[in-house]
């Protein structure tokens, strides 16, 4: 009699017979092969896409940006770094210099300082960041503020100045530098949008709409870029454990000055960072760096509107109780 086990086993033996006498076995270590030499081509191209690379980082002086810089200094791009405040940039300067050797030269940054959300001062600064190398080879617009309220309390001054530091400065900052990427048929623009730029959730209307906002431009610059082979990439993350809601605007413009819960749960800027390096390298064309929910709910907002409105209403309600009580 044939017990279970027995069976078991033969049926074992039958499929190791079965890979071994036929060609699935060198085919497996094929493909294997294969998919590590690809890797590694990859991995090389783009370490030499990177390195000596001039890249430009806004909002370099804290969060993601900050980490940027490291991550992006590490693989031996020649770093132009911009920021409001510029001791924090000079800080920030003096750290990379003292950080340890790394396998590849590394280069002293420039910085730049300047307010993104003033028109008046993207001329000039684009200019200073063109005078550092001559050129720029990659342009990270990261630097950005966030937002909490009520539509209805919210001042028209307080949708301008989010979407003039999330959205018009960068806009025009790529503008300003995109010229002299045509000329050498060279260069790759990053947006570091959000998940709130494919999603809106309730709250957040002048930071959504700015990022919702950015995705269509970078979206439209893809397309018009491709004949000069200028790259353009956008990055959604989900929440980042930054000073992003700290430093967030209210209604009334005053600061948020509150480290949220889902902030501080949010994924490290470390961790993000290496993200952004690798989907750079890679040249990505659109990346979203989120959590499994998250990423649902982009596809729940295209195939069940709805339900995807529904859920939003039903979180608003939920957190103007909370308020409320
Ligand atoms: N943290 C998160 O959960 C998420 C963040 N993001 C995006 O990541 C990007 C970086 O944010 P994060 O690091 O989290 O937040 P931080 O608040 O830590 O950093 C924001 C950076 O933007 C700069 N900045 C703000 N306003 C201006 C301005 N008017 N002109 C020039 N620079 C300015 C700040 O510089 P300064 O020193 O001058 O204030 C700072 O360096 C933003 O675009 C944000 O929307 C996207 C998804 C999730
Ligand atoms: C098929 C099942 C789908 C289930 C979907 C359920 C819907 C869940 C809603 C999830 C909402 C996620 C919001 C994520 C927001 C986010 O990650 O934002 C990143 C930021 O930019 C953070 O900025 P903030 O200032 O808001 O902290």
């Amino acid at each position: 009699m044939v017990t279970e086990a027995t069976r078991k086993s033969l049926l074992k033996v039958r499929v190791m017979d079965f890979i071994t006498s036929t060609a699935i076995l060198p085919l497996l270590f094929g493909c294997v092969g294969i998919f590590s030499l690809f890797k590694l081509l990859q991995r090389m191209r783009m370490k030499a896409y990177l390195r000596n690379a001039v890249v430009v980082i806004t909002g370099a002086t804290s969060g993601l940006g900050r980490e940027c810089a490291k991550v992006f200094y590490t693989a031996g791009a020649r770093l132009v770094l911009c920021g409001r405040n510029r001791e924090a940039l000079e800080e920030l300067t003096k750290e990379l210099a003292a950080s340890l050797a790394t396998k590849v030269q590394t280069h002293k940054p420039y910085t730049v300082a300047f307010d993104l959300a003033d028109p008046g001062a993207i001329v000039a600064a684009t200019a200073e960041i063109l005078q550092c190398f001559g050129y720029v080879d990659v342009l990270i617009n990261n630097a950005g503020i966030s937002y909490r309220g009520a539509i209805v309390d919210t001042t028209p001054d307080v949708d301008k100045k989010v979407m003039e530091t999330n959205y018009f400065g960068p806009v025009a900052l790529t503008k300003a530098l995109l010229p002299s990427m045509i000329k050498r048929r060279q260069g790759h623009i990053v947006a570091i949008s959000s998940i709130q730029g494919k999603i809106s959730i309730p709250f957040r209307s002048a930071y959504a709409a700015s990022k919702h906002a950015t995705q269509a431009f970078f979206d439209c610059l893809r397309a018009e870029m491709e004949q000069y082979e200028i790259e353009v990439t956008v990055i959604s993350p989900g929440y980042i454990h930054t000073n992003l809601s700290v430093n967030a605007v209210t209604a009334d413009g005053s600061k948020y000055g509150v480290m949220d819960k889902t902030t501080a749960q949010g994924r490290s800027p470390v961790e993000v960072a290496r993200d952004v390096l690798a989907a750079v390298g890679k040249k990505k064309k659109d990346v979203i760096l989120a959590d499994l929910l998250p990423s649902l709910a982009i596809y729940l907002r295209t195939l069940a509107p709805g339900l995807f409105f529904s859920l939003m209403a039903s979180r608003a309600r939920k957190e103007r109780k909370s308020k409320n009580s």
